[in-house]
């Protein structure tokens, strides 16, 4: 707090090294009290302000009814129950075939099972809260030119700095001319780093053999190029299915409306900016037209970017209208890691505006 100095209380007067625990907490609570507010969408979902609801004349045997009011942007809870005596087994196939198609609608559902066994608690999350929410700015390292040797290290140190997911890029040799790693180095890193949200960008030649083993590892996110894969709804329901979001990767020579098909699945969507192998490459300016379309037609669409991604050419993806931006040598090999992608983020934050 910019105290003037002849009103400084005594603790305030004294050196940072001598503070004690009282001190500290002295000065969070200023931290605390000059903190800017948030803006109302950047809130946790439970403290944004809400619309009001008419649940008077709601029918509650209606399914319908219920999804219109779960699409005001609220989270809705509310009891199912399966009919016909079936077996705990039964009934949870039969909610999670319900589970799916919802997912299919955007609409995210979570069950919980309750006793008598054929009743579960389905709480509905509407995908209209979602979209409604305004597309965020974030910064995915990849570690793909990291010291792996030391994965773990490097990759809490992004997050220290600042970084909102990691980036992991898997190549199986293939698809693209390297290798990198698979699954249980993901699930190693996963044991290190509890709680970060992990994208895995899939540059491998069949993505459906590594869906379980990744969701088991921990992954949030699988992105996998839509190139190889010969049925791509089937492929991003298994995705679903195994509790993990859905992305869809393109390589440079891939058109953009290649993508049009699957939308309703994409949870998010990836544009490459190199040609898929290798890091340290020169961004291509010219795939911004597919970031640019892609913005225009799904405006709360997150649009990811990778691929020669860094302070000079940052401005040129944010105007396009990328929101998740992957960064690799930029990134891991600045001497200021916190800066540079916090220079990155107020870039991009600035054209979500
Ligand atoms: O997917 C990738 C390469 O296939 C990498 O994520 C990408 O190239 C990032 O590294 P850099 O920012 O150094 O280009």
């Amino acid at each position: 707090k910019k105290f003037k100095e002849e009103e400084k209380p005594a603790w305030a007067k004294k050196d940072i090294r001598d503070y004690s625990e009282a001190d500290l907490e002295r000065l969070l609570d200023q931290w605390e009290e000059d903190e800017e507010p948030l803006e109302a969408d950047e809130l946790p979902e439970h403290l944004r302000p809400q619309p009001k609801l008419d649940l008077s004349n709601l029918d509650s045997k209606n399914p319908e009814d219920l999804l219109k009011i779960s699409k005001k942007g609220r989270t809705l809870m509310t009891f199912v129950s399966v009919t016909g005596n079936p077996t705990r087994e039964e009934g949870d196939a039969i909610t999670k075939l319900w589970q799916t198609s919802l997912w299919n609608n955007h609409i995210q559902a979570e069950r919980y099972m309750t006793a008598p066994v054929n009743r579960v608690v389905l709480r509905l999350l509407c995908s209209c809260a979602t979209k409604k929410m305004s597309v965020q700015a974030k910064i995915g390292p990849s570690i793909l030119n990291a010291d792996l040797s030391n994965l773990a290290e490097e990759s809490q140190k992004l997050l220290d700095n600042g970084a909102d997911y990691l980036h992991l890029d898997v190549m199986d040799g293939t698809f693209v001319p390297n290798l990198t790693f698979g699954h249980p180095m993901v699930k190693s890193l996963r044991n290190k780093i509890k709680t970060a949200f992990f994208e895995t960008h899939m540059m491998v030649q069949n993505p459906e053999q590594w869906i379980s083993p990744m969701a088991d590892a921990g992954v949030n996110l699988y992105t996998f190029h839509i190139e190889p894969v010969e049925d791509v709804c089937k492929v991003s329901r298994l995705v679903q299915e195994s509790g993990m979001k859905v992305g869809l990767a393109i390589k440079p020579g891939t058109e953009v409306k290649a993508l049009e098909k699957y939308m309703s699945i994409a949870d998010v969507v990836l544009v490459m900016t190199v040609e898929p192998g290798f890091g340290g490459q020169s961004f291509m300016a010219d795939m911004m037209s597919k970031v640019e379309w892609l913005r225009e037609s799904y405006p709360n669409l997150d649009i990811e970017v990778d691929g020669g991604v860094g302070p000079k050419t940052i401005e040129c993806c944010a105007k396009a209208g990328a929101n998740m931006i992957v960064s690799g040598t930029a990134v891991v090999g600045a001497s200021d890691q916190r800066q540079v992608m916090k220079d990155m983020r107020d870039v991009v934050k600035s054209y979500l505006k």
